[in-house]
């Protein structure tokens, strides 16, 4: 069972949605977390189970980014939205950082989240 993270800028929420609802059956043998709005998004839309964490501009990035330096997370799906800015800048350049720093798998948009999950055992 992968440790998922789940998460998505607001103009890619209903995009992250489609992709779990496609993936659902997949994504049930796995370990899902999220932050707090994308997950809450997740899970109305897929019946899943979704550790919430915060919001992303609130923390939420960064309790992902801790969970990565700390081991506990495999996979990372995040879609960013590059047209829009987003006040918490910082905090999602730190998260795709140590998740590179760190190698857990990390898609930012369907194509590669559809590789990445087939590829999780
Ligand atoms: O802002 C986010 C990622 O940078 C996502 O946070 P929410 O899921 O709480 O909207």
């Amino acid at each position: 069972m992968a440790r998922i993270g789940l998460v998505a800028h607001d103009d890619k929420k209903d995009e992250l949605c489609a992709w779990a609802v496609q993936h659902k059956r997949k994504l049930s043998e796995h370990d899902l977390w999220a932050t707090g709005t994308t997950g809450g998004r997740v899970m109305a839309a897929t019946g899943l189970p979704v550790t919430l964490l915060k919001s992303g501009p609130l923390g939420g990035d960064q309790q992902l980014g801790a969970m990565i330096c700390e081991g506990r997370l495999d996979v990372l799906i995040f879609f960013i939205d590059p047209l829009s800015a987003q006040p918490h800048d910082v905090d999602v350049k730190a998260l795709t950082r140590l998740a590179t720093l760190y190698d857990v798998l990390l898609a930012n948009n369907k194509p590669t989240a559809d590789a990445v999950l087939a590829a999780v055992q």
